[in-house]
This record gives C-alpha cells, sequence and structure tokens, in this order.
C-alpha cells in the first residue's frame, strides 16, 4: 500500500496570461465552472485599482490603498507584483498560493505577461503557463469597447500597451489564439487536463 504520509499534498500551477481584453478571464471562468474535475482553485490578487461593476474584495480581487499596497510589498508579502498600468499595481500574495497549493488545489492565475514570466520561473516544472493571443489589437478594442466596464481612457491605457504584450508570447510554454471562443475553451481544457494527467 502507499505511504501518503511520504507524499505532500502540493497542487500544480496553471498561469494564463494576456494583454487586457484577450480572453484569459472568460477562459479561466469557464474552467472553474464547467470542469471541476480538474480541482482549479483562484488565486485572488491584491490590486490597488478600485472595484469596478459587481467586484467584491475577496473574490475578484483583495481591493488595498495605495498605502497598504505599499506597505505590502514592503513586508516583503508578494510572491510577484507589477504596476501593470501607471498608478495601478496588481500582486500576488505568497501565502495565498502557498496555503492553496499546501490543501492540493491546483492554482490557476489571471496575471500580466510579467507576472506570469515571474510565477513561471518560480515554480518551473510545477507551473504551466499559457498566453493567451488575441486574433488583433482591434480585435482587443473591440471586445474591451463591448465588455463596457472601463472608461474609453482606459480602454485606450491597456490598447497601448497591447502591442508590447504580444511581444511576450514566446516566453511562454503554450499559446492559445482566442478567436472562436469555444475552440479556445476547449484548446484550454486539453492542454490543463494533460499537464495534470488526467
Ligand atoms: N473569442 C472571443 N470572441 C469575442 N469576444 C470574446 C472572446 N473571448 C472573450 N470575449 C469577450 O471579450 C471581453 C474581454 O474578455 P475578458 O474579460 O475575459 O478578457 P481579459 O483578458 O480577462 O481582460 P483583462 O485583462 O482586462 O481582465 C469580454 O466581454 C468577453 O466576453
Ligand atoms: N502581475 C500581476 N498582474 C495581475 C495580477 N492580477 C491581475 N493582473 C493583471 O492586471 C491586468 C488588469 O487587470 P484588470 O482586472 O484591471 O482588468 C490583467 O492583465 C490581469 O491579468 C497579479 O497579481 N499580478
Amino acid at each position: 500500500m502507499q505511504d501518503n504520509t511520504q507524499t505532500p499534498q502540493t497542487g500544480r500551477l496553471i498561469i494564463f496570461s494576456a494583454p487586457s481584453g484577450s480572453g484569459k478571464s472568460t477562459i479561466v471562468n469557464y474552467l472553474m465552472k464547467e470542469h471541476p474535475e480538474l480541482r482549479l482553485t483562484f488565486s485572488i490578487s491584491c490590486t490597488s485599482r478600485t472595484p469596478r461593476g459587481t467586484e467584491r474584495h475577496g473574490v475578484e480581487y483583495f481591493f488595498l490603498s495605495p498605502e497598504e499596497f505599499r506597505a505590502r510589498i514592503a513586508a516583503g508579502e508578494f510572491l510577484e507584483y507589477e504596476e501593470v498600468y501607471p498608478g495601478r499595481f496588481y500582486g500576488t500574495l505568497k501565502s495565498q498560493v502557498e496555503s492553496q497549493a499546501a490543501a492540493g488545489q491546483n492554482v490557476v492565475f489571471d496575471v500580466d505577461v510579467k507576472g506570469g514570466c515571474t510565477i513561471k520561473q518560480y515554480y518551473g516544472d510545477r507551473a504551466l503557463s499559457v498566453f493567451i493571443q488575441p486574433p488583433s489589437v482591434e480585435a482587443l478594442r473591440q471586445r474591451l469597447v463591448g465588455r463596457a466596464t472601463d472608461a474609453p481612457e482606459v480602454i485606450e491605457q491597456r490598447l497601448a500597451k497591447a502591442e508590447y504584450e504580444l511581444t511576450f508570447a514566446p516566453r511562454f510554454d503554450r499559446v492559445i489564439v482566442n478567436d472562436n471562443l469555444t475552440q479556445a475553451e476547449d484548446e484550454a481544457w486539453r492542454l490543463v487536463s494533460g499537464f495534470l494527467n488526467l
């Protein structure tokens, strides 16, 4: 009989990164809702931006004031953090990831391209990094306008960064082109299932 006391229950890490509007959250939500067999748990990040729409503290994000965010940086609490847009900080708490993974859950991340590379480098083969590629920057514009969660100047700020962020694709383990959403979701499911040996 296997001696499970010698086998720590440690989950694996699945990272999704892309320019804003590529469809990361849509794909992550699909995997979490439709595929419970993957045993995914969402890594709730901290952000210094304010909640939008129906977002709640402790669900989509931990919403911190800029001062609280800086204090946590100073205390070394982040596995990684980035100023993704000027004055807007986003970061992953070490304690959050470690407790989720130690509980044997597979932790899924929705983070920007730099944060995705940092987490992959830290966890190595324990992590799968996936880049969600939009069909074009014009498609990103249409999606962000259609999502209707951000002011026009915020959308322009996000689009201005997209070309640069697209250059990060080769640094990821896998790239999924999100043109047809159903196909992209299916591809994400197959990739994650394979990585988890299911
Ligand atoms: N393949 C697709 N075709 C058309 N619309 C899509 C597709 N995939 C996602 N969308 C839509 O595009 C919008 C942006 O998607 P989503 O919020 O998932 O992007 P995101 O990468 O998580 O963005 P952000 O980084 O800003 O959080 C949403 O309204 C979503 O419904
Ligand atoms: N480096 C990190 N990036 C993060 C984290 N959490 C979210 N993000 C990324 O920020 C942008 C904008 O997000 P939004 O919710 O304001 O649309 C997006 O690319 C997210 O993936 C994090 O902990 N670290």
